[in-house]
């Protein structure tokens, strides 16, 4: 089943402790993100080990870079197999052009290619510091008219921007969220945050679960946990 919304956020230093989770998940229950910290120590190899345990997984490098570079990079990405890639939507319109353009040899195989817009961990006075004078939200829209108009899937925002993303682009512009907390769990560095529920109940497709699932004392409890509340919500909703 690959309908689960789901998307585990691999965050670890060891690939013994982030196996050892592995082989407790579902891929019926959740996809997997490789990250920079991950990616960085294990390499592609890592991303083919989870893949042979019939886990999607979602390539979270946040590409940036020059349109010819991050071509490149999405194509390698693409080459991999992966279900989702993604770049910084603040790399303009013509690096995501080429990173589209870059994906259409690999026809119906090719992976998700989403934006991300405000990363999640930031605030008003994040944006503020860097001259930027719009709400979060604000800045979210205008990168995501710029990725929807770039040609791309979707992009990574955080859940309080879902509602008015979808009302805008329409339900098949994808929205990837993480700052997703169950009511369970803390914020960390998170400041962007909603529950499981309430994200789902405002439109977003995927939520990027992380340190409530892998930093819990049982993580395949926490993501039970999780799974059974929305799917308690959805019979109910
Ligand atoms: O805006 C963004 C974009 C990416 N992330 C990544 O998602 C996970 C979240 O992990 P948690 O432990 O649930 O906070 C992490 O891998 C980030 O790199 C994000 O948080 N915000």
């Amino acid at each position: 089943m690959k309908n689960s919304p789901i998307v585990v956020a691999l965050d670890f230093e060891q690939k013994s402790a982030a196996l050892d989770l592995v082989s407790q998940l579902d891929p019926a229950l959740c996809r997997l993100k490789v990250g920079k910290e991950m990616f960085t120590h294990f390499g592609p190899s890592f991303v083919s080990e989870l893949q042979q345990r019939q886990f999607e997984v979602f390539l979270d490098l946040k590409f940036h870079d020059i349109p010819n570079t991050v071509a490149k990079a999405v194509q390698a990405a693409a080459d991999l197999g992966v279900w989702m890639v993604n770049v910084h939507a603040s790399g303009g319109s013509k690096m995501m052009i080429a990173a589209r353009e870059a994906l259409v040899k690999f026809g119906a195989d090719k992976p998700l290619l989403i934006a991300v817009t405000v990363l999640t961990s930031m605030e008003q006075a994040d944006l503020t510091e860097l001259g930027i004078n719009l709400t979060p939200a604000e800045q979210v829209l205008k990168l995501a008219t710029l990725t929807a108009n770039s040609g791309l899937d979707g992009v990574v925002c955080s859940a309080q921007e879902a509602a008015i993303l979808k009302q805008q682009f329409g339900q098949s512009f994808c929205l990837v969220t993480p700052g997703i907390r169950p009511s369970f769990a803390k914020a960390d560095d998170q400041k962007r945050v909603m529950t499981p529920n309430e994200a789902l109940a405002v439109g977003v497709d995927y939520l990027v679960i992380g340190r409530p699932i892998t930093k819990a004392a049982d993580p395949l409890a926490a993501l039970q946990a999780i799974y059974q509340e929305i799917q308690l919500n959805k019979v109910s909703g």
